[in-house]
């Protein structure tokens, strides 16, 4: 996205938990108060016309939807894989810890995933190559009205 001159930012719910978020467990409150400063921040980032590329597990649906009006516009990205794929893949070997019971409350093993009934992009992971995957997202953003008004704007159309 960069590389075709778009302001855009990742935030990613590994690295805020090492900043913003340091203090924040895994708990149902934890994990809503987590999601609720990365949500705060992206809003932020939005109203100065960045793309803000949210990547959180975000559990829960209820509270997900209830962000939706912080925005001007959010799409909602379900990056899905069966729950035995994720173990395979396993990459930082938290699936194994989780399972022989070093981490509790994990995602997907003894804590709540709430997936989206109707997400905007569904990117099936375990069928689909990275590529594939961000290609729909990168389609969903291109196509989403709040960009093209961006697009034009930056071009001098008025919409
Ligand atoms: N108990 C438990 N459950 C889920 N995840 C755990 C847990 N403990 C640590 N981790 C690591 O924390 C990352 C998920 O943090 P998020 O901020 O995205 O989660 S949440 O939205 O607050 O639910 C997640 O990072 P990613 O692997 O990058 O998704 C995990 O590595
Ligand atoms: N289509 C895909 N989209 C996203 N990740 C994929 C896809 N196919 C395979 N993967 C793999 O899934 C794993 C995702 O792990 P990771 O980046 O730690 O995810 P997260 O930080 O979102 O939990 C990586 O090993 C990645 O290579």
């Amino acid at each position: 996205m960069r590389q075709a001159g778009e302001r855009c930012e990742l935030l990613d719910g590994d690295e805020l938990r090492e900043g913003i978020c340091r203090e924040l467990g895994f708990s149902r409150s934890e994990r809503e108060e987590n999601v609720r400063r990365i949500a705060w921040l992206a809003s932020l980032l939005e109203r100065n016309d960045v793309i803000v590329l949210v990547a959180v597990i975000a559990p829960y649906r209820e509270q997900r939807s209830a962000l939706r009006h912080r925005f001007q516009e959010m799409l909602e990205v379900f990056v899905d894989a069966p729950l035995e794929v994720c173990e395979r893949r396993d990459p930082k070997l938290l699936y194994a810890r989780a399972r022989n019971g070093e981490i509790r409350n994990f995602t997907g093993i003894d804590d709540v995933y709430e997936g989206p009934e109707f997400p905007d992009v569904h990117c099936m992971t375990d069928r689909e190559t990275l590529s594939e995957s961000s290609a729909k997202v990168m389609r969903a953003i291109e196509n989403a009205p709040a960009h093209a008004i961006r697009t034009a704007a930056s071009v001098g159309l008025s919409l």
